[in-house]
């Protein structure tokens, strides 16, 4: 039910007084953020449940609520994910904390994920992740028709889960092995599970989640095993870590979960970030890496355009390196382009805790959950020519500028993505081997896959691809 905001210059009827705000990242999807633009223009209020939250979907609008944001930017000042984390007694990690906490963590972990050349020391470790994903395809490859790998998702799941591993614990966890350890399948079911359940208890008022506990259940189950894993693995490395030490080796280790350990970050704390940023490294580099080779199955010109740039760079090396990537114009301007259609957190959210913000002419009352609709501003004709249409090329050429708050797939600003140059140079170093080793083309029986929203931007079936050995 949408309520249009021509109905009243200021939202602030009805908006306050709301008493819980579940949202984490997104209760926008996808069609009702363009149906909402399409009816009410770039601002309106809508329910979601019992979420009474004001939709933004103009670049400039967006960037007047992200530049009120404030010194502690918050997603949401109440959500199902907070809600879990205190019936259990688990601290909050980088994604669900607030305030200074949120600050203290934030400063701590930027300064190994953010600085380009923080970044480029991953790119050995995250090699071998590549090499074990080339053996994974290889091997689904020799065992199909045609070359023909279907559901290429859960591939993308395991090489997500591998990398981000590899990124915390220097170290392999075998998602990529033939045998998948059942763990892996395990903590994978979870993360989806648990984003479908976050939209169910969402769409409930908490009355009925009490008295119709399944989801809720469901949602805690998933939470438990997504933290007994994360636990389990900190606890063997860092146990690895002290062994080396008591042998009188030297212990200096080059991964997050050690630079955390080492930053007087307590046990607690230790556990719900790395829980996160597991959590926050799986569907986000899978569903990417799926939609840009979807892509480029079914636009083969840019699929060449893109090996030959490898091939040149690399000027006969098998094995690229971040300074490599780096020097790739045309692959970052793939992975934008997947990104505006397909944006993994279709919407971002804010609330602003403590004073009313004007917006568009209109004000915005504290603690009101604003959702930013960013899928909707992506896919707008106004800000890009054949905005459905996947062409690289704009983000190449000179004349053509877009909106800076038009295509916000990572965020803006201090509470913008952190792993966002991890995750980037986990996508090119892959790709580039992906298309060094194999032409991809589209499942000859494929239909077009749209997307959809399940709280996350997922493929509405299943993406098949043909694989042809080069
Ligand atoms: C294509 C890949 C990815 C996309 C599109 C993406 C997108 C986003 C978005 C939209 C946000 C919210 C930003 C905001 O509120 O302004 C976010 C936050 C976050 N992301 Fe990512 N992400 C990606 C990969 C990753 C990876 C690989 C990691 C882990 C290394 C990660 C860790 C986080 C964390 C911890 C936050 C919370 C930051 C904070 O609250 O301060 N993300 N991401």
């Amino acid at each position: 039910q949408f309520l249009g905001c021509e109905e009243a210059s200021c939202l602030g009827s009805g908006v306050k007084g709301i008493g819980r705000f579940h949202q984490m990242l997104s209760t926008s999807s996808s069609p009702l953020q363009l149906e909402g633009h399409k009816r009410y223009g770039p601002i309106w209020k809508a329910k979601f449940g019992p979420i009474l939250t004001v939709h933004v979907a103009d670049p400039t609008l967006i960037e007047q609520v992200l530049r009120q944001e404030g010194q502690y930017p918050m997603r949401s000042d109440l959500s199902s994910w907070k809600d879990y984390r205190r019936l259990r007694g688990h601290g909050y990690g980088l994604l669900t904390a607030e305030g200074e906490e949120w600050q203290e963590v934030r400063s701590l972990l930027g300064k190994y994920t953010l600085p380009p050349k923080a970044v480029e020391s991953y790119d050995g470790i995250l090699n071998t992740v590549v090499t074990d994903l080339l053996a994974c395809l290889k091997r689904r490859h020799r065992l199909s028709a045609h070359g023909l790998i279907t559901d290429i998702a859960n591939e993308f799941y395991r090489f997500g889960l591998e990398g981000i591993s590899s990124v915390l614990f220097e170290s392999r966890i075998g998602c990529l092995e033939s045998q998948i350890p059942k763990e892996t399948e395990r903590f994978i079911e979870s993360i989806n599970t648990m984003f479908v359940m976050t939209l169910l208890t969402m769409a409930m008022p908490a009355w009925m989640n009490r008295m119709f506990p399944k989801s809720w259940d469901t949602f805690c189950q998933c939470w438990d095993y997504m933290f007994q894993f994360a636990k389990g693995h900190i606890d063997q490395r860092l146990k690895k870590e002290s062994e080396k030490l008591a042998q009188g080796e030297e212990a200096k280790g080059q991964y997050l979960t050690y630079y955390l350990s080492h930053q007087g970050l307590s046990m607690k704390d230790i556990y719900s970030n790395v829980t996160e940023l597991l959590l926050a490294g799986v569907d986000t580099i899978s569903s990417t890496l799926s939609w840009t080779l979807y892509e480029l199955s079914r636009h083969p010109e840019i699929q060449t355009a893109l090996r030959n740039e490898v091939l040149m760079v690399l000027e006969g090396k098998q094995i690229p390196g971040s300074s490599d990537v780096a020097r790739m114009p045309l692959m970052k301007a793939v992975v934008k382009e997947v990104l505006r259609l397909y944006p993994v957190i279709p919407a971002n959210a804010r609330v602003i805790p403590d004073r009313d913000i004007q917006v568009g002419g209109y004000i915005i009352p504290q603690k009101t959950l604003i959702t930013l609709c960013h899928y909707a501003t992506s896919r707008d004709a106004s800000f890009f020519s054949n905005p459905n249409e996947f062409q690289p090329q704009r983000w190449l050429s000179k004349e053509h500028r877009h909106h800076p708050f038009a295509s916000l797939p990572f965020g803006v600003g201090k509470r913008s993505c952190i792993g966002r140059r991890i995750a980037q140079l986990e996508l090119y170093l892959a790709l580039a081997r992906i298309l060094l080793q194999f032409e991809v083309r589209p499942d000859p029986d494929g239909a077009v896959v749209p997307p959809m929203t399940r709280t996350l931007l997922v493929p509405q079936s299943l993406i098949n691809l043909q694989f042809i050995e080069l």
